[in-house]
């Protein structure tokens, strides 16, 4: 056995480690990577939460810094052993412009890629999505795919757009020199829907709940498969991945991998209502309550409200056009690619994800009581 100071020998970076992922990443990583000697948390958003871990055996270097200026990415990957990249815009609901999500989610990737070429970082995890796969803009379902499976990625929403030209270019960068010649090694994770501890839109959904007085009205039929992964398992994955990478660069180098565990199968409504439930939330109807077609009508109208309440305000709510064609369009993955390719089981399972989640929504309600 190594002594301790041979052990802890490596520094990775996260970036967006402030995020909802990033933080189970940054956490988990303490929690288990041993090697671990300086963990670098690069975020635009830092957390006052950072300063709890600082009083540790790791390193915890926090790094404010925006992903789209090369210098400042540059910076933070310089000296660094492994990179997590989980940065990104993740919107769906039109607060920010297709630029800007472009300029987050595709040239920060590129930064990130050519800091690590420039600085010698060998290893580089990105988290990509699902939604790289799909839904497509066509509504065809997806059914228990794994990633050989094939399917007609076509999108035209900036999200799926950014995310999947940045995973194109993280993979393509695999095998580039990296300075003092070793080969970068690079690979994607593509989760699909995370919940768990820290989600925002479950905890939007809940109060949207809470103001219709502890109802929820079905919009989605219950046969809408919608793949679902706990962010803790998630967390596990980049760990395990950024780990094995370095050990098995010729098999996972340029290679993708969906983020899975034994959460159900079932729609994303029925799914949220094993949480909500719990948090005393009742989904009216054992079918959509209202005809697809007024559903549509419905979203394009918040859409073209959101377009002319801009100059004024920001009206972003949870339906509109895209999110109505994702949620009734059936996407699930079932693969073992990752337990394959390096050993990958989940650390969570499905009881022990729902109730640390239920645990979390109930402390989220105390607290706004
Ligand atoms: N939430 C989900 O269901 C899924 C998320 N993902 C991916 O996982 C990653 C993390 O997503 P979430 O944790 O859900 O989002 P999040 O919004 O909670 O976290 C993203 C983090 O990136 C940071 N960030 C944003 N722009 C930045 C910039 N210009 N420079 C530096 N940091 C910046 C934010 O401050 C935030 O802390 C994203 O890449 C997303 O595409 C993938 C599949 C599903
Ligand atoms: C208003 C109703 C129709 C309601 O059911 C809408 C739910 C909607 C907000 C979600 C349905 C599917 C979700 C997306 C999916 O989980 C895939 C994702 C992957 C990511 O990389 C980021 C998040 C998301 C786009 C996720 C966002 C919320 C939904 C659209």
């Amino acid at each position: 056995m190594a002594d301790s100071a041979q052990a802890q020998k490596l520094v990775y970076l996260v970036t967006g480690g402030c995020g909802f992922l990033g933080e189970h990443v940054v956490r988990m990583l303490l929690q288990q990577e041993p090697r671990l000697r300086e963990l670098r948390i690069f975020d635009l958003h830092l957390g006052p939460w950072l300063e709890e871990l600082k009083t540790g055996p790791v390193q915890v270097t926090a790094i404010q810094g925006d992903v789209t200026q090369a210098h400042e990415v540059a910076a933070a990957v310089a000296g660094a052993h492994v990179v997590i990249h989980t940065a990104g815009l993740v919107d769906v609901f039109g607060r920010a412009s297709p630029e800007t999500i472009h300029e987050v989610n595709v040239q920060g990737t590129k930064n990130v890629i050519e800091a690590c070429v420039q600085t010698g970082t060998q290893f580089l995890v990105y988290t990509s999505s699902m939604e790289v796969v799909g839904p497509n803009i066509k509504g065809h379902p997806f059914y228990r795919g794994n990633e050989d499976t094939p399917y007609e990625a076509v999108h035209r929403h900036p999200y799926p757009s950014s995310k999947a030209r940045a995973e194109q270019l993280v993979l393509e960068a695999n095998g580039r020199k990296v300075r003092g010649g070793l080969p970068l090694v690079t690979c994607a994770l593509r989760p699909t829907g995370i919940y768990g501890e820290g989600h925002q839109i479950m905890r939007d959904i809940y109060y949207q709940g809470l103001r219709l007085g502890g109802r929820l009205f079905r919009a989605i039929p219950a046969s809408v498969e919608h793949g679902r992964v706990y962010v803790g398992n998630v967390a596990w994955m980049h760990v395990l991945v950024a780990r094995e990478l370095q050990q098995r660069p010729a098999l996972m180098g340029g290679q993708v991998y969906f983020c899975y565990d034994k959460s159900p199968y079932k729609s994303y409504e029925d799914f949220n209502m094993e949480f909500l439930g719990p948090c005393g939330l009742r989904l009216v109807g054992t079918r959509p309550l209202l005809p697809y077609w007024l559903l549509m009508f419905l979203a394009a109208l918040n859409a073209l409200l959101q377009w002319l309440l801009r100059p004024l305000l920001l009206y972003a709510p949870l339906l509109n056009p895209y999110t109505l064609a994702m949620a009734n369009t059936t996407f699930t993955v079932s693969t073992n690619k990752a337990q394959r390719h390096f050993g990958y089981e989940p650390l969570f399972s499905w009881e022990e994800s729902r109730t640390r989640t239920i645990r979390w929504m109930q402390a989220m309600d105390s607290s706004a009581q």
